[in-house]
Protein backbone atom coordinates (compact mmCIF):
# COMPACT_ATOMS: atom_id res chain seq x y z
CA UNK A 1 0.00 0.00 0.00
CA UNK A 2 2.72 2.29 -0.42
CA UNK A 3 2.36 5.80 -2.05
CA UNK A 4 3.37 4.95 -6.03
CA UNK A 5 2.04 7.94 -6.92
CA UNK A 6 4.72 9.76 -5.79
CA UNK A 7 7.08 9.00 -8.70
CA UNK A 8 10.40 10.50 -9.06
CA UNK A 9 10.39 13.96 -10.50
CA UNK A 10 12.51 12.98 -13.80
CA UNK A 11 9.94 10.12 -14.38
CA UNK A 12 6.76 12.41 -13.93
CA UNK A 13 5.92 13.16 -17.42
CA UNK A 14 6.37 9.82 -18.83
CA UNK A 15 4.46 8.19 -15.44
CA UNK A 16 1.68 10.59 -16.26
CA UNK A 17 0.76 9.39 -19.80
CA UNK A 18 -2.29 7.15 -20.58
CA UNK A 19 -2.00 3.73 -21.22
CA UNK A 20 -2.22 3.78 -24.94
CA UNK A 21 -5.77 2.32 -25.97
CA UNK A 22 -4.22 -1.59 -26.82
CA UNK A 23 -2.91 -1.62 -23.17
CA UNK A 24 -5.68 -0.41 -21.70
CA UNK A 25 -7.97 -2.85 -23.20
CA UNK A 26 -6.13 -5.63 -22.28
CA UNK A 27 -5.96 -4.27 -18.79
CA UNK A 28 -9.51 -4.16 -18.67
CA UNK A 29 -10.05 -7.40 -20.33
CA UNK A 30 -7.63 -9.20 -17.46
CA UNK A 31 -9.27 -7.11 -14.74
CA UNK A 32 -12.76 -8.25 -16.06
CA UNK A 33 -11.56 -11.88 -15.81
CA UNK A 34 -10.24 -11.84 -12.76
CA UNK A 35 -12.45 -10.03 -10.70
CA UNK A 36 -15.73 -12.07 -12.63
CA UNK A 37 -13.96 -15.12 -11.67
CA UNK A 38 -13.64 -14.04 -7.76
CA UNK A 39 -16.51 -15.62 -6.11
CA UNK A 40 -14.78 -16.45 -2.33
CA UNK A 41 -16.82 -14.23 -0.64
CA UNK A 42 -15.61 -14.12 2.96
CA UNK A 43 -18.55 -15.20 5.50
CA UNK A 44 -20.52 -12.27 7.12
CA UNK A 45 -19.27 -12.78 10.37
CA UNK A 46 -16.13 -11.56 9.53
CA UNK A 47 -17.19 -8.89 7.00
CA UNK A 48 -18.94 -7.05 9.92
CA UNK A 49 -16.00 -7.80 12.54
CA UNK A 50 -13.90 -6.22 9.96
CA UNK A 51 -16.35 -3.13 9.40
CA UNK A 52 -17.09 -2.86 12.72
CA UNK A 53 -13.01 -2.80 14.33
CA UNK A 54 -11.93 -0.60 11.39
CA UNK A 55 -10.87 2.35 13.69
CA UNK A 56 -9.18 -0.41 15.90
CA UNK A 57 -7.35 -1.92 12.85
CA UNK A 58 -5.85 1.05 11.42
CA UNK A 59 -5.36 2.27 15.19
CA UNK A 60 -2.97 -1.44 15.23
CA UNK A 61 -1.59 -0.71 11.49
CA UNK A 62 -0.10 2.68 13.02
CA UNK A 63 1.33 1.24 16.18
CA UNK A 64 3.38 -1.66 13.87
CA UNK A 65 4.14 0.97 11.09
CA UNK A 66 4.32 4.24 13.29
CA UNK A 67 5.31 7.27 10.37
CA UNK A 68 6.88 4.97 8.48
CA UNK A 69 4.80 3.56 5.84
CA UNK A 70 3.60 6.53 3.66
CA UNK A 71 6.06 8.53 1.87
CA UNK A 72 4.97 12.01 2.01
CA UNK A 73 2.20 13.84 -0.80
CA UNK A 74 4.52 16.17 -2.17
CA UNK A 75 2.65 15.96 -5.66
CA UNK A 76 -0.65 17.59 -4.11
CA UNK A 77 -0.55 21.00 -5.26
CA UNK A 78 0.42 19.57 -8.87
CA UNK A 79 -2.60 17.79 -8.84
CA UNK A 80 -4.98 20.30 -7.33
CA UNK A 81 -4.66 23.89 -8.70
CA UNK A 82 -7.02 25.01 -5.79
CA UNK A 83 -4.89 23.99 -2.81
CA UNK A 84 -1.57 25.75 -4.47
CA UNK A 85 -1.26 29.42 -2.58
CA UNK A 86 -1.59 32.54 -4.15
CA UNK A 87 -0.08 35.78 -2.83
CA UNK A 88 -2.60 36.94 -0.19
CA UNK A 89 -4.76 34.30 -0.50
CA UNK A 90 -5.73 32.36 2.76
CA UNK A 91 -7.56 29.61 2.70
CA UNK A 92 -8.95 26.99 5.50
CA UNK A 93 -9.09 23.00 4.60
CA UNK A 94 -9.99 20.30 6.32
CA UNK A 95 -7.93 16.69 5.56
CA UNK A 96 -10.37 13.60 6.54
CA UNK A 97 -8.20 10.80 7.15
CA UNK A 98 -5.08 12.58 8.05
CA UNK A 99 -3.65 9.84 9.08
CA UNK A 100 -0.04 10.41 10.55
CA UNK A 101 0.08 13.83 8.30
CA UNK A 102 1.74 12.90 4.59
CA UNK A 103 -0.74 15.12 3.20
CA UNK A 104 -0.98 17.78 5.84
CA UNK A 105 2.19 18.90 6.42
CA UNK A 106 3.97 19.06 2.85
CA UNK A 107 0.53 20.95 2.05
CA UNK A 108 1.42 23.32 4.71
CA UNK A 109 5.04 24.03 3.99
CA UNK A 110 4.26 24.61 0.79
CA UNK A 111 1.24 26.84 0.98
CA UNK A 112 2.06 29.88 3.69
CA UNK A 113 -1.92 31.17 3.65
CA UNK A 114 -3.22 27.67 4.44
CA UNK A 115 -4.50 26.47 7.72
CA UNK A 116 -5.67 22.98 7.99
CA UNK A 117 -8.22 21.06 10.18
CA UNK A 118 -7.05 17.16 9.98
CA UNK A 119 -9.01 14.27 11.48
CA UNK A 120 -8.37 10.74 11.70
CA UNK A 121 -10.42 7.74 13.50
CA UNK A 122 -7.02 6.56 15.01
CA UNK A 123 -6.04 8.77 18.25
CA UNK A 124 -2.41 7.05 17.70
CA UNK A 125 -2.00 8.77 14.00
CA UNK A 126 -3.67 12.27 15.45
CA UNK A 127 -1.21 12.15 18.36
CA UNK A 128 1.58 11.57 15.67
CA UNK A 129 0.88 14.47 14.03
CA UNK A 130 0.27 16.20 17.04
CA UNK A 131 3.97 15.71 17.68
CA UNK A 132 5.26 16.39 14.17
CA UNK A 133 7.96 18.86 14.37
CA UNK A 134 6.22 20.91 12.24
CA UNK A 135 2.41 20.79 13.89
CA UNK A 136 1.66 24.41 14.69
CA UNK A 137 -1.88 25.35 16.12
CA UNK A 138 -1.50 28.99 14.46
CA UNK A 139 -1.96 26.69 11.34
CA UNK A 140 -3.48 23.31 12.34
CA UNK A 141 -5.79 21.63 13.91
CA UNK A 142 -5.65 17.91 14.17
CA UNK A 143 -8.85 15.91 15.95
CA UNK A 144 -9.88 12.43 16.71
CA UNK A 145 -13.10 11.89 14.45
CA UNK A 146 -14.85 8.88 13.15
CA UNK A 147 -16.52 10.68 9.72
CA UNK A 148 -18.83 7.88 9.44
CA UNK A 149 -21.09 8.51 12.83
CA UNK A 150 -19.33 11.81 14.56
CA UNK A 151 -20.18 15.29 13.21
CA UNK A 152 -17.19 17.78 11.79
CA UNK A 153 -18.94 20.22 13.27
CA UNK A 154 -18.39 19.19 17.05
CA UNK A 155 -14.91 20.48 16.01
CA UNK A 156 -15.49 22.81 12.61
CA UNK A 157 -17.85 25.53 12.59
CA UNK A 158 -20.37 24.93 10.19
CA UNK A 159 -20.23 26.53 6.28
CA UNK A 160 -16.31 27.63 7.15
CA UNK A 161 -14.47 25.64 4.38
CA UNK A 162 -13.15 26.34 1.50
CA UNK A 163 -11.66 23.06 0.64
CA UNK A 164 -11.94 19.43 2.29
CA UNK A 165 -8.86 16.67 1.00
CA UNK A 166 -10.43 13.11 0.89
CA UNK A 167 -6.70 11.14 -0.16
CA UNK A 168 -7.09 7.39 0.15
CA UNK A 169 -9.85 7.36 3.30
CA UNK A 170 -12.94 6.91 1.47
CA UNK A 171 -11.83 3.66 -0.04
CA UNK A 172 -11.30 2.35 3.75
CA UNK A 173 -15.00 2.89 4.51
CA UNK A 174 -17.97 0.27 4.09
CA UNK A 175 -19.71 1.41 0.76
CA UNK A 176 -22.92 1.69 3.00
CA UNK A 177 -21.04 4.51 4.87
CA UNK A 178 -20.56 6.69 2.37
CA UNK A 179 -23.36 9.27 2.45
CA UNK A 180 -23.78 9.69 6.13
CA UNK A 181 -19.45 10.71 5.50
CA UNK A 182 -19.94 12.90 2.28
CA UNK A 183 -23.36 15.05 4.67
CA UNK A 184 -20.67 15.31 6.95
CA UNK A 185 -18.52 16.92 4.97
CA UNK A 186 -21.10 19.07 3.18
CA UNK A 187 -21.78 20.74 6.45
CA UNK A 188 -18.51 22.27 7.04
CA UNK A 189 -18.14 23.30 3.47
CA UNK A 190 -18.82 26.83 2.52
CA UNK A 191 -21.35 27.00 -0.31
CA UNK A 192 -19.02 27.42 -3.28
CA UNK A 193 -16.33 24.69 -1.37
CA UNK A 194 -14.74 22.12 -2.94
CA UNK A 195 -14.08 18.22 -2.26
CA UNK A 196 -10.77 17.29 -3.60
CA UNK A 197 -10.54 13.54 -3.64
CA UNK A 198 -8.00 11.06 -4.69
CA UNK A 199 -8.49 7.09 -4.40
CA UNK A 200 -8.07 3.26 -5.47
CA UNK A 201 -9.62 3.40 -9.15
CA UNK A 202 -11.50 0.48 -10.16
CA UNK A 203 -9.33 -1.97 -11.92
CA UNK A 204 -6.17 -0.80 -10.32
CA UNK A 205 -3.35 -3.45 -10.14
CA UNK A 206 -4.50 -3.88 -6.42
CA UNK A 207 -7.81 -5.05 -6.89
CA UNK A 208 -6.35 -7.20 -9.44
CA UNK A 209 -3.92 -8.13 -6.57
CA UNK A 210 -6.69 -8.78 -4.44
CA UNK A 211 -8.94 -10.78 -6.73
CA UNK A 212 -6.61 -12.98 -7.15
CA UNK A 213 -5.88 -14.06 -3.93
CA UNK A 214 -8.05 -16.26 -2.05
CA UNK A 215 -10.70 -15.21 0.71
CA UNK A 216 -9.99 -11.35 0.35
CA UNK A 217 -13.14 -10.29 -1.51
CA UNK A 218 -16.10 -9.01 0.98
CA UNK A 219 -18.60 -7.36 -1.39
CA UNK A 220 -18.31 -5.73 -4.80
CA UNK A 221 -15.18 -4.22 -5.18
CA UNK A 222 -14.66 -4.50 -1.73
CA UNK A 223 -12.00 -6.36 -0.52
CA UNK A 224 -9.98 -6.83 3.44
CA UNK A 225 -5.90 -6.55 3.48
CA UNK A 226 -3.91 -9.21 5.99
CA UNK A 227 -4.31 -6.48 8.36
CA UNK A 228 -7.64 -6.33 8.55
CA UNK A 229 -8.25 -2.83 6.98
CA UNK A 230 -10.47 -2.21 3.96
CA UNK A 231 -9.62 -1.25 0.54
CA UNK A 232 -12.48 0.14 -2.02
CA UNK A 233 -12.23 0.32 -5.50
CA UNK A 234 -14.46 3.29 -7.27
CA UNK A 235 -15.36 3.74 -10.87
CA UNK A 236 -16.13 6.95 -11.48
CA UNK A 237 -19.93 6.71 -12.07
CA UNK A 238 -20.21 5.06 -8.49
CA UNK A 239 -17.95 7.67 -6.99
CA UNK A 240 -20.18 10.96 -8.94
CA UNK A 241 -23.32 9.11 -7.94
CA UNK A 242 -22.57 9.05 -4.39
CA UNK A 243 -21.53 12.62 -4.45
CA UNK A 244 -24.04 14.63 -6.43
CA UNK A 245 -26.65 12.04 -3.81
CA UNK A 246 -25.51 14.17 -1.13
CA UNK A 247 -25.78 17.61 -3.02
CA UNK A 248 -22.54 18.13 -4.53
CA UNK A 249 -21.61 19.31 -8.38
CA UNK A 250 -19.31 17.33 -10.29
CA UNK A 251 -16.62 19.76 -11.68
CA UNK A 252 -13.92 17.44 -12.51
CA UNK A 253 -13.53 13.49 -12.46
CA UNK A 254 -11.42 11.27 -14.37
CA UNK A 255 -9.09 7.89 -14.00
CA UNK A 256 -5.22 8.77 -13.34
CA UNK A 257 -2.94 6.06 -15.29
CA UNK A 258 0.32 5.83 -13.71
CA UNK A 259 3.32 2.87 -14.80
CA UNK A 260 5.15 2.39 -11.90
CA UNK A 261 8.47 -0.02 -11.67
CA UNK A 262 9.03 -2.71 -9.44
CA UNK A 263 12.86 -2.48 -9.60
CA UNK A 264 13.45 -5.26 -7.40
CA UNK A 265 10.80 -7.66 -9.30
CA UNK A 266 11.50 -6.10 -12.54
CA UNK A 267 7.92 -5.79 -13.09
CA UNK A 268 5.62 -2.46 -14.55
CA UNK A 269 2.49 -2.06 -12.65
CA UNK A 270 -0.10 -0.22 -13.85
CA UNK A 271 -1.63 2.01 -11.19
CA UNK A 272 -5.33 3.38 -11.62
CA UNK A 273 -6.68 6.21 -9.32
CA UNK A 274 -9.76 8.00 -9.34
CA UNK A 275 -9.36 11.79 -8.71
CA UNK A 276 -12.46 14.42 -8.76
CA UNK A 277 -13.31 17.91 -7.41
CA UNK A 278 -17.05 17.94 -5.88
CA UNK A 279 -18.24 21.45 -5.42
CA UNK A 280 -21.08 22.67 -2.87
CA UNK A 281 -23.13 25.00 -4.73
CA UNK A 282 -23.73 27.88 -4.04
CA UNK A 283 -26.88 29.12 -2.11
C1 LIG B 1 -4.53 5.21 3.40
S1 LIG B 1 -4.59 6.22 4.82
C2 LIG B 1 -4.41 7.82 4.09
C3 LIG B 1 -3.84 8.85 5.02
C4 LIG B 1 -3.70 10.26 4.47
N1 LIG B 1 -4.94 10.77 3.91
C5 LIG B 1 -2.60 10.37 3.47
O1 LIG B 1 -2.86 10.83 2.37
O2 LIG B 1 -1.48 9.99 3.76
C6 LIG B 1 -6.33 6.17 5.25
C7 LIG B 1 -6.62 6.85 6.56
O3 LIG B 1 -8.02 6.99 6.71
C8 LIG B 1 -8.32 6.81 8.08
N2 LIG B 1 -9.76 6.45 8.17
C9 LIG B 1 -10.37 5.37 7.64
N3 LIG B 1 -11.69 5.37 7.93
C10 LIG B 1 -11.92 6.51 8.63
C11 LIG B 1 -13.08 7.06 9.23
N4 LIG B 1 -14.27 6.45 9.17
N5 LIG B 1 -12.96 8.24 9.89
C12 LIG B 1 -11.77 8.86 9.98
N6 LIG B 1 -10.63 8.37 9.46
C13 LIG B 1 -10.70 7.20 8.79
C14 LIG B 1 -7.36 5.71 8.53
O4 LIG B 1 -7.16 5.67 9.92
C15 LIG B 1 -6.10 6.09 7.78
O5 LIG B 1 -5.30 6.95 8.54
Amino acid sequence: MQDVTDVPKRNRDAARLKMDDERLESHVKRAQELIGNDTKEVPAFWINKYKKEAAKNWDMFYRRNTTKFFKDRHWTNREFEDLAYQEGQSKVCLEVGCGVGNFVFPALIENPGLFIYACDFSKRAVDMVKDNEHYDESRCKAFVCDLTQDSLTDNIPAESLDLVSAIFVFSAIPPEKFAFAIQNIFKVLKPGGAVLFRDYGLYDEAQLKFSAASDKKLESNLYVRQDGTMSYFFSLEDLQSRFEAEGFKTLKNEYIYRETTNRRLELNVDRIFAQAKFQKPLA
